[in-house]
């Protein structure tokens, strides 16, 4: 099967060129000047002329059917990799949630369960250790072996993921053994519980108090106290969904000194703020997720985060809650609120869209939403770039089209969208996975299980 898609910009993270692209199967044949390749040679071909033709983003911070205060985040691994497909996205990686007392691999083997055969796009897995003991720590090498190169741990939470400093050096030393990358869930969950206990005694309930409780000094020190636990074990860091300056700051100094620390940010920590988080009659329900939405003046540092280079990486932290039953578990207790937002269709627009705004170039925009993510992972140039032999996994974008995000239109599976009503300036046209056309102009042309697992090794990268 050959596929040629002729006349677009195609983008890297460099920049762009106009170029005709040859699939052969499921990889990039080649990348040529238009003209190269006669059309009749091809057996489908797709004209981009006027379009970009950018690699697949790769969201590398997802949560489908995900087990949180006594509820699951309501995209399925099925509905929720469509709907990443349609938004561009053709690759994510989960994270499989390591219950207290019981073992990696056997969740690891949940969540493959849970994934394999249901997929529309490729996926990984992180792994989130929340119980660190002799026997967890032996079986990250197992992991790492089964593909699984990267390890989230919570300094929030407390009771439910979080580890203690001590555990958290364990298994940083673990890390630095086995090649493998500790994430990080970066707030002091010890003082916030403290806020949390206080502002309900004190008979405050409503969602903003989500966002007062986790002030954004307690993410600036407990980011702070993980860069420097990763100095102490020589282990690299990555902090996951960075929303406060005081973390930014913290991550820069890290990264001046020559310390391999990497931050990701999300894009709710871009467009929406504490002021959603305040919305009246439990709306603001919607917007809680942790780290909370922030005071506007964070959104400026973080755009210049991402010039930077000091956030390297855009992913979702998608974990979907719908707002009737779900959200409602926290009405008059905004602690018992399930913490997350829905984001994994609407990330590539997103980000997009700050490319309009002037806030990051064409290139920044493919770097952090597909090659950095794919480096970084384990996953290039596999993923993250079109050059020969890279997987076919290519998007046609319209930076011309306009939309506007709905509850009503998206695929996520879940009754609200946080970006109700705004309008973006571009929209995805056509979406390969693997060489095969999983949508196209609106239409869904995948199936389940067409999404492979993706085993991962972060060697190359971090040595
Ligand atoms: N972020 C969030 O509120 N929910 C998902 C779990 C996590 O990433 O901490
Ligand atoms: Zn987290
Ligand atoms: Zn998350």
């Amino acid at each position: 099967m050959r596929t040629l898609i002729t006349g677009g910009t195609v983008l890297g993270p460099s920049g762009g060129v106009v170029a005709d692209v040859l699939v052969e199967g499921e990889t990039v044949a080649a990348v040529a000047t238009p003209g190269t390749f006669a059309p009749d040679t091809a057996d489908t071909v797709l004209d981009a002329t006027g379009k970009y033709v950018l690699p697949g983003g790769i969201d590398a911070h997802t949560h489908m059917e995900m087990p949180f205060g006594g509820t699951f985040s309501a995209d399925t691994f099925e509905t929720g990799t469509r709907a990443a497909a349609f938004g561009g996205t053709t690759t994510i990686i989960d994270f499989a949630v390591q219950p207290k007392g019981s073992s990696l691999l056997s969740t690891l083997d949940k969540w493959h369960e849970k994934a394999g055969g249901n997929c529309a796009v490729d996926y990984g897995f992180h792994m989130i250790v929340s119980d660190v003991n002799d026997e967890t720590l032996k079986e990250m090498d197992s992991c790492v072996d089964a593909g699984v190169s990267s390890f989230k741990m919570f300094m929030a939470y407390p009771g439910v993921f979080y580890s203690t400093d001590g555990e958290i050096l364990r298994a940083m030393g673990k890390a630095t053994e086995n090649g493998s990358m500790i994430m990080m869930h970066a707030e002091n969950g010890i003082a916030i519980d403290q806020l949390v206990a206080k502002a309900l005694a004190e008979g405050h309930g409503e969602p903003v108090q989500h966002g007062y409780t986790r002030p954004p000094e307690l993410e600036g020190e407990a980011t702070s106290r993980a860069i420097t636990l990763a100095k102490v074990t020589g282990s690299p860091l990555y902090i996951v969904h960075l929303s406060a300056a005081q973390a930014l700051s913290a991550v820069a100094e890290a990264r001046d000194n020559g310390q391999n620390v990497f931050a990701e940010t999300c894009p709710q920590y871009l467009y929406l703020s504490i002021e959603d988080l305040a919305k009246p009659e439990f709306e603001g329900a919607k917007y809680v997720a942790s780290p909370p939405l922030r005071e506007k003046s964070h959104q400026t540092d973080l755009w210049r985060g991402l010039r930077t280079n000091d956030l390297s990486v855009v992913s979702t932290d998608h974990c979907p809650f719908c707002f009737k039953d779900q959200k409602e578990l926290g009405k008059g207790d905004f602690s018992k609120i399930p913490n997350g937002m829905p984001g994994v269709e609407h990330r590539m627009d997103l980000l997009h869209q700050g490319v309009v705004a002037g806030e990051i170039s064409l290139a920044r925009w493919v770097e952090t939403c597909a090659t950095t993510p794919a480096r970084m992972f384990g996953l290039f140039p596999r993923k993250g770039i079109i050059a020969p032999g890279s997987d076919a996994d290519i998007v046609i974008y319209d930076p011309s089209a306009r939309q506007t995000i709905s509850a009503r239109t998206h695929h996520m599976a879940v009754d609200y969208s946080a970006y109700e009503g705004m309008t973006i300036t571009g929209a995805v046209s056509t979406v390969l996975s693997r060489g095969t056309i999983v949508v196209d102009r609106g239409d869904y042309l995948g199936r389940p299980g067409h999404g492979t697992f993706l085993s991962r090794d972060l060697s190359q990268y971090l040595n």
